[in-house]
């Protein structure tokens, strides 16, 4: 109808767990109100059937995900899929996922950044070896080397001695655990949007304790456990989150920038530690794809922002595509449209992942 403002459609294809805590009713509501509106992909049926969508939103994992993506992808050029497989896959490897940090460049006169010391055992003889052991000291933190979302690949050990490397089992990253004040900071980050909050992590390890302690401590997603559940109760009673600066607003954006375009992810967030022995040196320890974004304060107004985006996109690429059809009626010849249309694709979906500067509303495929 004439002066109605067309509706989005965003197909989302997520485990239930991950659809009974991001699809609220307030984030649904919230879209449709401003025009977009979030619609369930059936895993039942293929994903080609379903629709049409201007956009699909996912987090599920397999090979046989990845083939219905790239069937639609193929049917439906002009949608948007967020994020491309290819690029979450990155973030399934403990190794791979902070590969990436360590090739970020930022500019600051006042912090730090890297990753912590590690290196990653596929077998249980290397384990013991003594070449792989000169680049670490203990403690360490043995984290599985899948991080695929299972619940084993949340399962970390901290070990204290070399006795405590017995019950590991490989293929594992060894990284070293660094004093950080038992507080973590996770940096969510939604297209353009980057925001820092601070949870409880592991309490700091001295030297005395390390001796005292016995060979290693199991735990699992010590961040998002109740106070309750936490392996050191009296320290968690001393520490007070409020009392914990957080990182400097700019330098977090400047990395969370760095990294959405070097990864070319739109939704993920990255778990930071302040180094206790510097003060000003921050370390990235993991990064999470479409991590708990309800978690975050004001989810839905940021979410909601980020499908608009990604609508002004779509609407601002149907616009040069239809003046590169006005092109064609005008009389250019087919060759030189087909280059209109694939410049039109190539500006408006990779706008913020060219070395120039990064446009507004850019989102990254
Ligand atoms: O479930 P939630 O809300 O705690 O979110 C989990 C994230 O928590 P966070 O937002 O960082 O506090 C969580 O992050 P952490 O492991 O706590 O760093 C993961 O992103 C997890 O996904 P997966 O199991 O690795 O695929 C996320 O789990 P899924 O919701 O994707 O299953
Ligand atoms: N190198 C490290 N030094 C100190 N604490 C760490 C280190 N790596 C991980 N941790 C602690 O262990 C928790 C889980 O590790 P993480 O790599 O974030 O795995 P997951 O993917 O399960 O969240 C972190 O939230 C943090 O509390
Ligand atoms: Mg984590
Ligand atoms: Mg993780």
């Amino acid at each position: 109808m004439a002066g109605e403002k067309r509706r989005f459609a965003i197909g989302y294809a997520l485990l239930p767990k991950k659809e009974n805590s991001f699809i609220r009713e307030s984030l649904v509501n919230l879209a449709k109100s401003r025009g977009v509106d979030l619609v369930k992909i059936d895993r039942e049926r293929s994903l080609v059937d379903q629709g049409p969508f201007d956009c699909v939103l996912h987090k599920l994992y397999g090979e046989d995900w990845k083939i219905q993506l790239a069937d639609f992808r193929s049917r439906n050029p002009n949608a948007v899929i967020v994020d491309s497989p290819d690029a979450i896959e990155r973030l399934h490897n403990r190794i791979s996922m902070l590969q990436v940090v360590s090739e970020l460049k930022i500019e600051n006169q006042s912090e730090t950044f890297g990753i912590p010391k590690q290196i990653v055992i596929y077998d249980q003889e290397t384990l013991f070896d003594n070449q792989a052991w000169e680049l670490l000291k203990f403690p360490v933190i043995a984290k599985p080397l899948v991080a695929d979302g299972s619940a084993k690949s949340h399962k970390m050990t901290l070990v204290f001695n070399r006795d405590g490397l017995n019950k590991l089992k490989p293929p594992i990253v060894l990284q070293e655990f660094v004093n950080h004040g038992g507080v973590i900071f996770k940096v969510y980050v939604a297209g353009e949007y980057v925001q820092c909050v601070k949870r409880k992590s592991l309490p700091d390890v001295s030297e005395e304790k390390l001796k005292s302690l016995e060979d290693s401590l199991r735990f699992s997603q010590v961040s998002n456990l109740p106070t309750h559940e936490k392996s050191d109760d009296t320290y968690y009673k001393m520490m007070n989150l409020e009392d914990t600066e957080l990182p400097p607003q700019i330098f977090m954006t400047d990395i969370a920038k760095g990294l959405r375009k070097a990864m070319k992810l739109n939704l993920f967030n990255f778990d930071v530690i302040r180094d206790t022995r510097f003060g000003n040196r921050y370390l990235i320890i993991d990064i999470n794809y479409f991590p708990g974004y309800a978690k975050m304060p004001g989810y839905e107004t940021v979410l909601t922002d980020f499908f608009c985006d990604i609508m002004i996109l779509k609407e601002r690429e149907k616009g040069l595509l239809e003046e590169c059809s006005q092109k064609k009626m005008a009389g250019t010849d087919g060759r030189q449209l087909l280059n209109c249309e694939e410049e039109v694709r190539k500006t408006v979906t990779n706008s913020g992942c060219s070395d120039g500067e990064e446009k507004e509303n850019s989102i990254q495929v």
